[in-house]
């Protein structure tokens, strides 16, 4: 692949630039080996990556006051929707563009809260798989009777460029209401690939089911295909099984703004701008008085490698991760026992997830994510302080 005018790669950086375009060009779909120049590493790991969901706490549990069933799937739709532009642009709008992100060791922990207007939210996102790479997350607001629990894994192709499938499906939950919502995950491919500036562009279609009977369906599309404008989507909302009788429709750009309208009458329901919507931010503990599972403190000493720029030090700290984690291996291995998830268990049973995936055509993966994985409150509660020290014993010490 040549190099195009107009290339953002740093010019010391343009021969491992070439190089990894050549590589990747024969990647087996595990993007967790694949070696990427330092200008493009990412210095935060994928369990971070569960926070993207809930920047506006309010918007998250806002459904959780609304009476009327449509109306309640019309606004998980539109937080659904206002999650999209922090978990897929968020990298290259703060950066300039997509990095490549750590690759959570198993037991990786990121946890911490949003306090705001919606009262607490809290976060659980935990690595329960490293071969394949899995991460689950839990996530909730008690005061509103609101949670979020899902897992993802991505299987990466190279066509043109990177694609990306996603295998896994979050699913929220209104205490009020006993409602549930299946929301699958959508694809996604690399554009900008050559010039050095990735950035993600979303495609195809996925769907949010509802356990009373309201299905949305968003449609991805990028630039050139239908409005020209890059990162676009519709999305319609229609009673299960009927969906020539939309209810709402909406459209817009997921990292700008949209609009949701009653299909009947055209009249603007809601919008939804990312320019006048402030996200809440994430406390972390400090770094010092985190445990040593927690991503921001275990990958540290590599975040501040990556920083300096330094690569023969960002892959010496990696090594130590590493090599500790075919350690800790080993020895499961040795004394027959799988490693103990901090906050998930595979569930057994998912019925629940069957019903609503049959709806929208979706089906278990679970030989691809490790197994389905479950929040597990027993385990929470037992983790809060310390940190299961008699089960997982702490693999970084603190210095
Ligand atoms: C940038 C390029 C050169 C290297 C490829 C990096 C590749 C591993 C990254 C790029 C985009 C990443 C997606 C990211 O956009 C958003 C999400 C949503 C989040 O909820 C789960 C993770 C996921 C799918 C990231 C996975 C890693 C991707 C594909």
């Amino acid at each position: 692949m040549a190099e195009k005018e107009g290339s953002a790669v740093p010019p010391q950086a343009k021969g491992s630039w070439g190089s990894f375009l050549k590589s990747i060009a024969s990647f087996n779909g595990d993007l967790s080996t694949m070696t990427a120049p330092a200008f493009i590493l990412s210095t935060k790991s994928l369990t971070e990556f569960s926070s993207y969901w809930t920047e506006h706490p309010a918007v998250f549990a806002a459904p959780a006051a609304e009476k009327d069933a449509a109306k309640r799937a019309m606004l998980v739709l539109k937080w659904f929707l206002s999650t999209l532009k922090q978990q897929y642009a968020s990298r290259s709008e703060k950066l300039g563009s997509e990095k490549k992100p750590l690759n959570p060791f198993l037991g990786e922990l990121f946890l911490g809260t949003w306090e705001d207007a919606a009262g607490t939210t809290q976060l659980v996102s935990e690595q329960v798989s490293h071969h394949p790479p899995v991460t689950a997350y839990s996530i909730w607001n008690s005061q509103q009777g609101v949670r979020l629990e899902g897992y993802n894994a991505q299987k990466a192709s190279f066509k043109t460029t990177i694609n990306v499938k996603q295998i896994g499906h979050a699913m929220l939950h209104l205490d009020e209401f006993d409602e549930d919502y299946l929301i699958t995950l959508p694809s996604l491919h690399i554009e900008s690939l050559i010039t050095g500036s990735p950035y993600v562009e979303l495609n195809g279609s996925t769907y949010i089911q509802s356990s009373t009977g309201f299905t949305a369906r968003i449609d991805y599309s990028g630039k050139g295909w239908v409005s020209g404008k890059k990162n676009t989507f519709t999305a319609v909302l229609y009673p299960q099984g009927k969906e020539k009788e939309a209810i709402y429709k909406a459209e817009g750009q997921w990292t700008d703004s949209f609009q949701i309208k009653d299909a009947k009458t055209k009249a603007v329901v809601d919008t939804f701008d990312h320019k006048s919507m402030k996200t809440t931010p994430l406390t972390v503990a400090p770094i010092e008085e985190q445990d040593d599972f927690e991503t921001r403190r275990a990958w540290k000493k590599v975040s501040d490698a990556i920083n300096q720029g330094n690569m023969d030090l960002t892959s010496a700290e990696k090594t130590i991760i590493e090599n500790r984690q075919r350690e800790m291996r080993q020895q499961e291995k040795d004394s027959g026992r799988e490693w103990e998830r901090k906050f998930f268990t595979r569930a057994l049973q998912f019925p629940l997830f069957e019903q609503l995936a049959k709806i929208v055509g979706e089906g278990i993966n679970d030989s691809q994510t490790n197994g389905v994985w479950e929040f597990d409150q027993q385990k929470a509660d037992a983790a809060k302080s310390p940190f299961h020290p008699d089960v997982n014993p702490p693999i970084y010490e603190r210095k």
